[in-house]
């Protein structure tokens, strides 16, 4: 049985992963952090804390669908108790980034944008795409719920990512994520990444592109939430038998 903690326990995604690890007969609910309280009965048996050491003590594996500063502490409080660790937050700065790789020298890290297999074989056909239809122009579109905090979507970066990949590019330097007033005409080289907030999408992104006369668009569309959560379940039974190191959804498919 893997005892698994999860963090960010009262979150949407968070609420799902108790349901899934509860249902699944191979994984139960150790510890559940939170900052203020939960809103339901916790599993019986499982420790609830606010306390990220006192979490990670507490369980054999974590998963982490929180926000960039919580993420943060997760990671520092793990530097002296290593654990395998799934996360799924996204919006992560450059010195959190930097936190992660450094933590996942001394522990298995999963670290996805999206947790789903579609976005994982997405990545790379929009790689492959950009790659070979080289001088069609590269706009990502995606949408989300009104609750969102951040965007673009870090999935639709990580797509950006890719598409920058299959070009060759920077996509510090290629990326326009806001036109607004006189912008001038496209240049060949950007890659938009725009974003939709409102109702209750669960998450749908479109890589285009745009040519004379032609265009394609690549679409996933989540229509489920669990889709996310029963694939960080999924990632974590899998990252448990992994040595330290920074793994990518794609590694736990096979893709
Ligand atoms: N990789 C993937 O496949 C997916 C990633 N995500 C990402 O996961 C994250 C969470 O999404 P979602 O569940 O919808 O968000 P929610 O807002 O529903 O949940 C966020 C959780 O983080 C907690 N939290 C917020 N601020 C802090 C803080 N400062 N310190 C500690 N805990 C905090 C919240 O606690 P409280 O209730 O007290 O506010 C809550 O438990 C986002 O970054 C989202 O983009 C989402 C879906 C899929
Ligand atoms: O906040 C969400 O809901 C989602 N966030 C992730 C992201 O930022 O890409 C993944 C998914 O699209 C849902």
């Amino acid at each position: 049985m893997l005892n698994v903690g999860v963090y960010g326990a009262n979150g949407r995604v968070g609420q799902l992963l108790v349901k899934n690890l509860t249902e699944d007969p191979d994984t139960t609910v150790a510890a559940l952090c939170e900052r203020d309280r939960i809103d339901y009965h916790a599993p019986e048996g499982s420790v609830v804390t606010n306390d990220a050491k006192i979490f990670l003590d507490s369980c054999d594996a974590a998963i982490d669908f929180t926000v960039p500063e919580a993420t943060e502490a997760l990671l520092r409080a793990a530097m002296d108790r290593p654990k395998p660790l799934v996360i799924g937050t996204t919006g992560l700065n450059d010195a959190q980034r930097a936190l992660l790789e450094e933590a996942s020298e001394i522990m298995p890290i999963l670290y996805a944008t999206n947790m789903s297999a579609g976005i994982a074989l997405l990545k790379k056909l929009v790689q492959m795409t950009a790659e070979k239809l080289g001088d069609f122009d590269i706009e990502i579109v995606e949408q989300h719920h009104r609750y969102k905090k951040d965007a673009p979507s870090g999935t639709a970066l990580t797509l950006a990512e890719f598409a920058a990949k299959g070009r060759g590019v920077d996509l510090d330097k290629a990326r326009v994520s806001c036109r607004d007033g006189m912008t001038g005409e496209r240049s060949k080289e950007e890659i938009g990444v725009m974003a939709i907030r409102g109702g209750d999408v669960v998450g749908r992104h479109t890589v285009g592109f745009y040519n004379d006369g032609e265009f394609i668009e690549l679409n996933h569309t989540a229509t489920s939430r669990e889709t996310f959560s029963k694939g960080a379940v999924r990632a974590c039974k899998w990252l448990v038998n992994q040595p330290a190191g920074l793994y990518d959804i794609s590694d736990c498919l096979g893709l």
